[in-house]
């Protein structure tokens, strides 16, 4: 990771070398015996510590706002306090007050970017919080992922519906089957791999449009199925078609010549009752069958 952030770091280490040139070529050194010992132990080690902050950040962060922010923050405090220590070796000319000036401004400058840095990395905690809450009941109990989509499978997906039918709520809930139109001549077309990444895209935009207590499975190849508990057949088939049209309205580019590819979907609902596995078939066939689709949908 912090391969990523190498032009962050080698600028930083500049700021540090250019400073201590300052100081060099514009102060004279003090002799030991004015040294501080107990400013140069607090000074020199909250710089110390800035840096590996610095480090440790940068190594377990991404790119983006919230990365920039907390980093030039960190090394705007990081730079005030090497200022700060290197006062301690050299006398500097009171009049010319540049290094008063340096670590009076990095200071503040360096606190105001660390707390818009925070601020921001809140908004983004909560936000992955949101994403985690919808597959929380995914990793609750669930050990086997799919290895392309990271969702559970479909022997999960029985227990789960065992569990639902088990419960005492007066509607066990309902299950949604979806299907991608063709999706063999995606990969024929564009190769499996870009068949996989289609596969991942379909269930995120599923993802961000379901409700926390939904269970989205990849059931099998191309087919996707989304458990609703507490809805019934025709809640679920509305939400089914709401979930459609943010599919079909997904454009998918190719990784290697951005090409654009758009599809469609089938679905079909029930309500859960019954043995899952007849449940499933009957959505299998309904899917398959549009004619009989109408049955199940209802
Ligand atoms: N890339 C990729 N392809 C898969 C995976 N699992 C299954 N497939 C492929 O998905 C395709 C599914 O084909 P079909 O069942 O005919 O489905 P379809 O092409 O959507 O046809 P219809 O359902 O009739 O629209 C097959 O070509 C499988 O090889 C996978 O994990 N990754």
């Amino acid at each position: 990771m912090l391969a990523l952030h190498r032009s962050t770091l080698l600028g930083c280490a500049a700021a540090l070398a250019g400073i201590f040139g300052l100081f060099v070529f514009s102060g004279s050194a003090k002799p030991p015996q004015a040294w501080t010992w107990i400013d140069i132990v607090g000074e020199g080690g909250t710089t110390l510590m800035c840096a590996l902050w610095l480090v440790f950040l940068l190594d377990g962060r991404p790119r983006g706002r919230v990365t920039r922010l907390l980093a030039g923050g960190l090394a705007a405090v990081l730079l005030a306090a090497w200022t700060d220590c290197l006062d301690e070796f050299f006398q500097v000319d009171k009049l010319q007050r540049w290094d008063n000036l340096l670590e009076g401004t990095l200071m503040p400058v360096g606190v105001i970017l660390l707390t818009a840095g925070l601020y921001f990395w809140r908004e983004e905690q909560s936000a992955l919080s949101r994403q985690l809450r919808k597959r929380e009941r995914l990793f609750r109990e669930h050990r086997a992922f799919d290895r392309v989509t990271q969702l559970a499978d479909a022997e999960y997906l029985v227990q789960q519906i065992r569990l639902e039918l088990s419960g005492q709520q007066a509607t066990s809930g309902a299950l949604v089957l979806f299907d991608i139109d063709d999706f063999h001549r995606i990969n024929h077309t564009f190769g499996p791999s870009e068949g996989d990444r289609v596969l991942q895209a379909v269930a995120q935009v599923m993802l961000l449009n379901l409700r926390n207590a939904d269970l989205l499975c990849r059931y099998a190849g191309d087919r996707f199925a989304v458990l609703m508990p507490g809805r019934d057949a025709a809640q679920a088939l509305r939400h089914a078609a709401r979930l459609a049209r943010a599919i079909e309205g997904l454009t998918h580019h190719t990784c290697a010549d951005d090409q654009a590819i758009s599809f469609t979907v089938r679905y079909s609902a029930s309500s859960i009752d019954g043995e899952p596995e007849a449940l499933l078939g009957a959505l299998n066939r309904a899917i398959e069958h549009p004619a009989h689709w109408a049955t199940h949908a209802a």
